[in-house]
């Protein structure tokens, strides 16, 4: 069953601006994972205080690329945590200690290594995941795993936009986690253009 209250305002651009492509693909760069816009950002940060209101978070913890500018504006309404992203490619700017796993990206259609540096997740730490997409819960559950190596607590998950007619938000949410998407799509079709909500 799904939950939580949905942003008007994001649904609404979606529906303006975004355009679906086949492949089960919603293209909404024009104002969330190309170009951003940080207005829209900041209305969604404080949609996600108004549902975690009361639970403690230490920590945003999001995977690159397309999460990190939302998962910014979105610690401003979280008491300026430090916001810490996965990144998806070795580097010789990574050094130490490292939590890695592998996730398939959905756009991408391949694997990547998901990296934190153990230095930026403690047993301490209460996490918000945040992350403009979730389709198949491939990205959310990498990092799932790694908040679990780490110790770390996860309080909840934001999301922009959830396509509900694949299956990573049920299993989450079946796993029990507390998932906030603030658009749920529950079809699309790329012929006709048409995007139907939750
Ligand atoms: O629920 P899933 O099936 O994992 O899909 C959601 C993920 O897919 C996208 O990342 P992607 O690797 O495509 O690229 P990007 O962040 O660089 O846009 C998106 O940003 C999410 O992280
Ligand atoms: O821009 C995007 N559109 C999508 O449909 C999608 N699914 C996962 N990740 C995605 N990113």
């Amino acid at each position: 069953m799904i939950k939580g209250v949905c942003m008007k305002e994001l649904e609404e651009r979606i529906r303006k601006e975004g355009t679906v492509k086949p492949g089960n693909v919603l293209k909404v760069d024009a104002f969330l994972n190309h170009q951003c816009d940080v207005e829209l950002f900041d209305h969604m940060g404080a949609a996600w205080a108004e549902h975690f209101k009361g639970k403690t978070i230490t920590k945003i913890l999001t995977i690159e690329a397309s999460g990190i500018g939302i998962a910014c504006c979105a610690a401003r309404h979280f008491g300026n945590v430090p916001v810490v992203f996965a990144k998806k490619a070795q580097s010789i700017n990574l050094d130490g200690d490292q939590y890695v796993t592998t996730i398939y990206s959905y756009t991408k259609q391949r694997e990547f290594p998901v990296i934190v540096a153990k230095k930026f997740l403690s047993p301490g730490d209460h996490v918000l995941l945040i992350d403009d997409f979730l389709a198949n819960g491939k990205a959310l559950q990498g990092l799932i795993e790694i908040c679990d190596h780490a110790g770390a607590t996860v309080e909840g998950i934001g999301i922009a936009v959830e396509k509900g007619f694949q299956d990573g938000g049920e299993q989450l949410r079946k796993a029990g986690y507390d998932l906030d998407s603030l658009a749920i799509v529950k079809s699309m079709d790329a012929e006709t253009g048409d995007i139907e909500f939750a």
